[in-house]
């Protein structure tokens, strides 16, 4: 029998587990770096985060991602190169860390790794009949596994869209094991690239559990900061958007698409929600000579209303809910004051839950792999969201 398989038992059967989860998301702005400790599996399942590093992209390499995302016609070649050298350069940044941390690699049992989307394609984004739900991560798990010598998971979106799914959100599985209460009506909401969020009733009943995406997060605001401003990636603090007064012609030939008519749950990219969107809409309202200011203004309501209508449409009626934010809109003052403005709730973070909220979509990854190896039976109905299924590809290291 290949020593690996024993060893894989070894792990799932063993009282705790060291897991590194991996995430760079749609802002293509850096790798996030979870080294995670786990004990149990499924509702029995506890986390330690023990160490967490976001180590950000060159310029260069953002570049690199940027040629290749999210776009209908790419190098092919590049694609290919990138595949292969993510994987070994995601190995590379673990090495560091693991060595920054003084923690040896030999006591790592596992990593998971998301892997960076290049481009999602649900059905209602190609639109095409005869083709199903898609979506692709590049970033091979072999070379992480063959460099580190740790055994590996990756793309767990495929299963999820195997089983039913659009491949995402998958932040749900998480958010229900570790985030569910008995008392309190909870929304876990992530701001990134494109903002999700996962509803949490009360009693951790699991078949009222919700999850989507809603639209855009942070990604067209930052498109617009990064073609208009140079060595700018963000708007920070808000400061454009601040100074500029939201556009509502603007703001509702943005709104005017029907990816808002469609039923939920549902998933969404950069794909949809790009420049070109942008200005397309800038073409149909003939607002050619709107300033940056306002065009940023109008985006951050655009991101805003997006989560805020979600939210009402999905939500139980006059039932309080309590917001734990996540992912770097939360560090948007903008966003964040006006989410709580409309939604008349508490917003919160997941800080307050005990997990860094910068982290928690790396962490997340890394509940995937535990999930999939020491996990039983799951302890959720199969839901189109939230298929029954274990998700990741096991890479041994040699
Ligand atoms: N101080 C700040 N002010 C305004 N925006 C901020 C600030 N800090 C972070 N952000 C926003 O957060 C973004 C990074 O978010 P995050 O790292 O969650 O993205 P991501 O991991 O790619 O997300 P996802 O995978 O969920 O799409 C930045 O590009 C920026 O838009
Ligand atoms: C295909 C893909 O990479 N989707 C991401 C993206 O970023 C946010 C949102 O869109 C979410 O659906 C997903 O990531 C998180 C981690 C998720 O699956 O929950």
């Amino acid at each position: 029998m290949n020593r690996h398989l024993l060893k894989l038992q070894q792990i799932a059967n063993a009282p705790s587990r060291v897991i590194i989860g991996l995430m760079s998301g749609t802002s293509l702005d850096g790798l996030d770096i979870a080294l995670c400790e786990f004990k149990g599996a499924g509702i029995g399942t506890s986390i330690k985060t023990l160490n967490f590093k976001t180590i950000s992209y060159s310029p260069e390499f953002k570049a690199e991602l940027r040629s290749i995302s999210s776009k209908l016609m790419v190098d092919l070649q590049k694609v290919t190169l990138l595949n292969a050298y993510i994987g070994t350069y995601f190995a590379e940044l673990i090495l560091q860390c693991l060595e920054e941390w003084k923690f040896p690699v030999e006591n790592v049992d596992l990593i998971a790794s998301h892997g960076q989307t290049i481009f999602h394609a649900p059905i209602s984004i190609h639109g095409l009949d005869s083709y199903p739900n898609a979506t692709l991560q590049i970033g091979d798990g072999d070379h992480i596994a063959f460099k580190t010598g740790v055994i590996t998971l990756s793309d767990f979106r495929q299963k999820h869209i195997a089983a039913g799914g659009e491949g995402a959100p998958l932040a749900v599985y998480g958010d229900y094991l570790l985030f569910s209460s008995l008392t309190e009506n909870r929304i876990l909401l992530n701001i990134g690239g494109i903002a999700n969020f996962t509803f949490l009733p009360a009693g951790k009943e699991s078949d009222l559990i919700f999850s989507s995406d809603v639209g855009p997060g942070n990604t067209m605001m930052d498109q617009f900061v990064q073609t208009h401003y140079k060595n700018m990636y963000y708007d920070e603090d808000s400061k454009l958007a601040l100074a500029g007064s939201i556009n509502k012609k603007l703001l509702d030939a943005l709104l005017d698409t029907p990816f808002y008519d469609f039923g939920f749950p549902k998933t969404t990219g950069p794909e949809l929600f790009s420049l070109d969107y942008l200005n397309e809409a800038i073409k149909r309202t003939q607002l050619q000579g709107i300033s940056n200011e306002d065009i940023m203004a109008t985006l951050s309501e655009f991101t805003v209303q997006g989560i805020v209508r979600a939210i009402e449409q999905c939500v139980p009626k006059n039932n309080p809910f309590t917001i734990y934010l996540s992912g770097g809109g939360m560090h948007n003052p903008l966003l964040v004051k006006k989410i709580g403005d409309y939604l008349n709730c508490e917003l919160k973070t997941t800080a307050d839950l005990d997990i860094n909220p910068d982290a928690k979509e790396a962490i997340l990854f890394a509940l995937l792999a535990n999930e999939c190896i020491a996990g039983e039976k799951p302890a959720y109905k199969n839901r189109p969201e939230m298929p029954a299924t274990a998700m990741g590809k096991i890479s041994f290291p040699d």
